[in-house]
């Protein structure tokens, strides 16, 4: 569990990012932070690894306060994803999954194997462990930013738009290959996105912020859509609300759900 108790960052020129921000974020699932830019998502997600320091309350995992935690060993065992998938560039694939674990004293060879597993996890040939990340397009490369996340096995995974930087077709694959990783390895992700969409899909909870980090609404995505807090919730979540508005038909006796636009969306289950 990671808590996040009263906690406040005002950066060194005085911006405040974060006001007084209060969370649980439960074991085994995902949560994710959704806002719009420079609502403060990325200042939270850096807390939790000690990236960034709160000026003011703590963060906790499992009990335990962050800041009494050296920030290395901390960051060893917390898988961190980020946009641009972050890999070095003058490294293998197979050298940037197994960095980490080699760091924390586990052999090479040990390491490269798990790196090679690891590849099979998130969908990679293996045939690609030579190549240099530049040799790789860019879902490609975002694959191998969540083997590398994966790599020293942490209970924690966090994951700052993965998928922003690759185009729609890739990225749905890339959320559908995460659910997949969730229901097998069930790590408590906290994924950072302004994509509603992706939060609704990816989110076991959404917590959606306002700016200075101040929580507009947190919820399942079925208790944010069927009553949004406010109008800034409605707002947020309702660009498109007209495709969510979901309705049944039922042709030859099977039941198709269609959107707004008659455009179908799913069979529901007899
Ligand atoms: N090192 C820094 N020094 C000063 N201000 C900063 C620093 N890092 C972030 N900020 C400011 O803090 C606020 C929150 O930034 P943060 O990156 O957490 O937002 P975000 O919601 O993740 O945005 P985005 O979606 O654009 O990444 C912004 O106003 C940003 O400009």
């Amino acid at each position: 569990m990671i808590e996040f108790r009263s906690v406040g960052k005002t950066f060194e020129d005085g911006t405040v990012a974060v006001r007084d921000f209060s969370l649980v974020l439960p074991s085994h699932s995902t949560t994710v932070l959704l806002g719009s830019s420079g609502s403060g998502k990325t200042t939270l997600l850096r807390m939790i690894n000690r990236m960034v320091d709160p000026t003011s309350g703590k963060v906790l995992i499992d009990g335990a306060d962050v800041a009494e935690q050296k920030p290395v060993a901390l960051r060893r065992r917390i898988g961190y994803v980020m946009q641009n998938s972050g890999l070095l560039p003058h490294r293998t694939v197979i050298d940037n999954v197994a960095t980490v674990p080699v760091l924390s004293g586990v052999s090479k060879r040990e390491a490269k194997g798990r790196a090679l597993e690891l590849l099979d996890t998130v969908g990679l040939d293996r045939s690609l462990a030579s190549r240099y990340p530049s040799q790789l397009s860019g879902g490609q490369q975002q694959r191998v930013g969540v083997a590398r996340g994966l790599a020293a096995d942490p209970n924690i995974l966090l994951m700052d738009e993965p998928f922003g930087a690759v185009d729609p077709l890739v990225r749905a694959e890339l959320q559908q290959e995460l659910l997949r990783l969730q229901a097998e390895l069930g790590k408590t992700v906290v994924f950072v996105t302004h994509d509603v969409d992706e939060a609704f899909l990816l989110g076991d909870q959404i917590v959606l912020l306002r700016e200075g980090g101040e929580i507009a609404q947190q919820g399942t995505p079925a208790e944010i859509l069927a009553s949004p807090a406010d109008d800034f919730v409605a707002g947020f979540i309702g660009a498109d609300r007209g495709n969510r508005l979901l309705r049944v038909h039922e042709i030859d006796g099977i039941r198709v759900v269609v959107d707004a636009h008659g455009r179908p969306a799913g069979v529901l289950e007899q």
